[in-house]
C-alpha cells in the first residue's frame, strides 16, 4: 500500500474543523491522537516544533539525554527555546528557597523528546489503588497490562556489545506483545559505564539483590536492575512519542492526523451547554478557532493543563475571578496535588575510567555509535533498584510518618537508588543518589493572569511535609552504607566528595540535603482523576473533566499519584486506555 508525503500530515495555519483535537502534541498527545486518527479526523495543537531540526542531535542520542545543558535546574542554565519552555518555580522554602528551572519539552514529543529515557511501569499494588481512588477496575495491573504491551515492542539486551562483568541483565519478555507493533521501542543502550557496574554491585550488597524480572512485571521493590530505555535498537536513537507514534501515523495512509506545529492554544471553546467545541489557537501572531465535532483532548503536560483549564473557565473561582475569567465550572482541584519525586547524590571518587568526550576519541566513539550502534554515546545510563527503608532505620520514623507510609501499598518502593559516573578534575566521580517515590509534599499549579503568554506558576513546596524529610535522611544513611560497602572499597578513592564526612547528624545531613535537591522530572498529578465529591478531583476514571462535556485531560496531570518507577510508560498506557475508552463510546 503506498504511503504518504511525510508533509501531508501538516497544517496550513487557518480555522478548521476536526472530530477531535488534542491540545499537546507530547508524549499521551501524540500517543491518543495517533489511535483516534485510526477511525476519526484529528488535529493536534503543538507548541514547539520538529526536535530532530531545532535540537540538532541533543534530543536524538542516547548520551545527551544525560548532559544536555537545557536541562541544569539553576535559574541561569543555557537556554534551548525552541524545546523547552523556560519554566522557572516560585522560590521552594524547603530548598533554601530556591527557584527551580523545570525543563518541560516543548516540541512534538514533549518531555519524551528530552527525557533520560528510562521505561518502567508501576507495581501491581500501585494499580490496585489507583483503581480503588478512581472506582474504576479497569485501571488493575491486569487491566492496564494490555494498553502498556500496546505502546511498546521490546528488543533484548545486546550482549555482545554491552560487555563488562557484573552487566548482567535480567527482565520478563512475557509483558511486552510485539505481534501488537507498539510504536514505542524499548531496549537496552549498547554500552555499560564500569563504575556504576561497581556500584550496582555496592546496592546488591546493602539488600537489594538483582531482580529477576525487571521493572515491567508489576514487581518494583526490594531489588534492582540495569533499566530499559526508549531507544530504538536499529539506529540506537531515542524513541520518543514523535519518532514512535506520530511516524507511524505519518506512514498510514488511512490515518487522518494532521499536526498544526508553533501554534500554541489559549483557551478551549465552549458552547452555552458547556461542551468544548474548539480552541482558539495562535501561530506566529496569526489567531484562529480549531473546531472539534466530537471532543477536545487537553494533554498539555503537568504545568500547561492545569494552566489552560483555568485560562478556558475551569478551577477555583476565586481564582479565575481575580483575573476576571468567566467560570465555566468552579473546580477547586485544579492544579492542586502536586507530586513531584525529589531527589540528592551521595559522591565519591572511584579509581575507574570514565568516558568524556574529547578531541582524540571524538573519532573513534562517533564511529562505533554510527557504524556499530554501540560506545557511549548508545547509552543514557542504567542501573537502578528500589526498596522500602528498612527496619533499623525506620524504626527512627515518628509515629505519623509511620502512620503516612503504613497508607501505601505493600509493594510501592519508598525510596529509588540511581548510580552514575562523571569524569571529575583527579578521578571518576561515582554518584549513588535517592530519590522519595512516595513524597507527602504536595505542590500546586496556578495562573497570574487571564493571558497564556505568562507562564504557569509553580509552587513545587518540596519538603513541606516533615514525613519527606524523615525519608531522606533515612535514604541518605542507606547510600553512605552503599559507599562503605566492602565489595567496593577496592575502587573508592578518597574520602566522601560530597556532602563529605564533616556531615554527620540528622540536622546536618537535611540541611545539606535542602541545598542539594534535584529533580527526575516526574510531576505529576496536577488535575487529580478521582470519583465527583473527592474536591481534589478534576476527571472521572475516563479522564473526562468533571462539570462540563466534551473535554478530557489525557496527560501525566491527570494521573492520581506519582507513579512509583518513572511516568513516561505509564502516559503511553493512558492514552491508549483513553482512546479505547473513546472508541468503544465511553
Ligand atoms: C529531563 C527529563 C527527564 C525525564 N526522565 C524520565 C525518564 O527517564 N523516564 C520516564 O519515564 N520519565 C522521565 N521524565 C518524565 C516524563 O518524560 C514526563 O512525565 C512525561 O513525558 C510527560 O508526558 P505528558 O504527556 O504529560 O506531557 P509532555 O510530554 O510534556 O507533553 C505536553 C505537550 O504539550 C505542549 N503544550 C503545552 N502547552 C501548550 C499549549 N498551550 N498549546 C500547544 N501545545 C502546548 C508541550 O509543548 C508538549 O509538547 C523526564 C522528564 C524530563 C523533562
Amino acid at each position: 500500500q503506498p504511503g504518504r508525503l511525510y508533509s501531508s500530515c501538516f497544517a496550513i495555519p487557518g480555522n478548521a474543523s476536526y472530530d477531535y483535537v488534542v491540545v499537546g502534541g507530547g508524549t499521551a498527545g501524540l500517543a491518543i491522537a495517533k489511535r483516534l486518527a485510526e477511525t476519526a479526523s484529528v488535529a493536534v495543537i503543538e507548541a514547539g516544533g520538529v526536535y530532530e531540526i531545532e535540537n540538532g542531535n541533543q534530543s536524538v542520542v542516547p548520551y545527551f539525554a544525560l548532559t544536555m545543558g537545557v536541562l541544569s535546574t539553576s535559574t541561569s542554565y543555557p537556554r534551548q527555546p525552541l524545546v523547552d519552555w523556560d519554566l522557572i518555580s516560585q522560590p521552594v522554602a524547603g530548598a533554601g528557597d530556591k527557584r527551580i528551572h523545570y525543563a518541560r519539552g516543548k516540541t512534538l514529543g514533549g518531555c519524551s523528546a528530552l527525557n533520560t529515557m528510562g521505561y518502567l511501569r508501576g507495581s501491581v499494588g500501585t494499580h490496585q489503588r489507583w483503581a480503588d481512588l478512581v472506582g474504576d477496575d479497569s485501571y488493575t495491573w491486569e487491566n492496564v497490562l494490555p494498553y502498556f504491551k500496546k505502546s511498546a515492542t521490546f528488543t533484548p539486551p545486546n550482549l555482545a556489545k554491552r560487555f563488562p562483568a557484573n552487566a548482567t541483565v535480567q527482565f520478563d519478555p512475557t509483558v511486552f506483545d510485539n505481534s501488537l507493533n507498539g510504536p514505542i521501542q524499548v531496549s537496552y543502550g549498547n554500552w555499560i559505564d564500569v563504575t556504576t557496574t561497581w556500584l550496582a554491585v555496592a546496592l546488591q550488597a546493602i539488600g537489594m539483590p538483582l531482580g529477576s524480572l525487571g521493572f515491567n512485571s508489576g514487581v518494583l521493590s526490594g531489588f534492582g536492575d540495569w533499566v530499559t530505555d526508549e531507544i530504538k535498537p536499529e539506529d540506537a536513537t531515542r524513541s520518543s512519542s514523535e519518532a514512535g507514534y506520530l511516524r507511524q501515523a505519518i506512514a498510514d495512509p488511512n490515518s487522518a492526523i494532521t499536526v498544526y506545529t508553533h501554534t500554541q492554544a489559549s483557551k478551549i471553546l465552549f458552547d452555552s451547554n458547556k461542551t468544548a467545541n474548539g480552541v482558539l489557537v495562535n501561530t506566529a501572531g496569526f489567531e484562529y478557532i480549531i473546531s472539534a465535532t466530537q471532543e477536545v483532548i487537553l494533554s498539555a503536560g503537568v504545568f500547561h493543563s492545569p494552566q489552560l483549564l483555568m485560562l478556558s473557565g475551569i478551577g477555583p473561582a476565586a481564582t479565575l475571578e481575580s483575573f476576571d475569567i468567566p467560570v465555566i465550572s468552579n473546580m477547586s482541584g485544579v492544579g492542586q496535588n502536586l507530586w513531584d519525586q525529589i531527589f540528592f547524590d551521595v559522591l565519591s571518587g572511584v579509581n575507574l575510567p570514565a568516558f568524556i568526550p574529547t578531541p582524540e576519541n571524538e573519532a573513534s566513539t562517533l564511529q562505533s555509535y554510527l557504524q556499530d550502534q554501540e560506545g557511549p554515546y548508545s547509552s543514557a545510563g542504567g542501573y537502578v533498584s528500589f526498596e522500602k527503608i528498612p527496619q533499623d532505620l525506620r524504626q527512627n520514623f515518628s509515629q505519623r510518618t509511620q502512620d503516612l507510609l503504613a497508607t501505601l501499598p505493600e509493594d510501592w518502593p519508598e525510596i529509588e537508588y540511581i548510580v552514575l559516573a562523571y569524569p571529575g578534575a583527579n578521578s571518576t566521580i561515582g554518584a549513588v543518589s535517592a530519590t522519595i517515590e512516595a513524597p507527602f509534599s504536595r505542590g500546586n499549579v496556578t495562573i497570574s493572569s487571564s493571558s497564556i503568554t505568562d507562564p504557569p506558576v509553580i509552587n513545587l513546596n518540596w519538603l513541606s511535609d516533615p514525613a519527606d524529610e524523615e525519608l531522606l535522611v533515612a535514604a541518605f544513611r542507606r547510600c553512605r552504607q552503599a559507599w562503605d560497602s566492602p565489595a567496593i572499597q577496592q575502587v573508592r578513592v578518597g574520602p566522601e566528595i560530597a556532602p563529605g564526612l564533616a556531615t554527620q547528624t540528622d540536622e546536618e545531613i537535611l540541611a545539606w540535603i535542602r541545598l542539594n535537591l534535584g529533580i527526575q522530572w516526574h510531576a505529576s498529578s496536577s488535575n487529580k482523576m478521582g470519583v465527583e465529591g473527592d474536591p481534589l478531583a478534576v476527571v472521572d476514571s475516563k479522564a473526562r473533566v468533571f462539570g462540563v462535556q466534551g473535554l478530557r485531560v489525557v496527560d501525566v496531570s491527570s494521573i492520581p499519584f506519582s507513579v512509583p518507577g518513572h511516568p513516561s510508560g505509564t502516559a503511553y498506557m493512558l492514552a491508549e486506555k483513553i482512546a479505547d475508552d473513546i472508541k468503544n463510546g465511553n
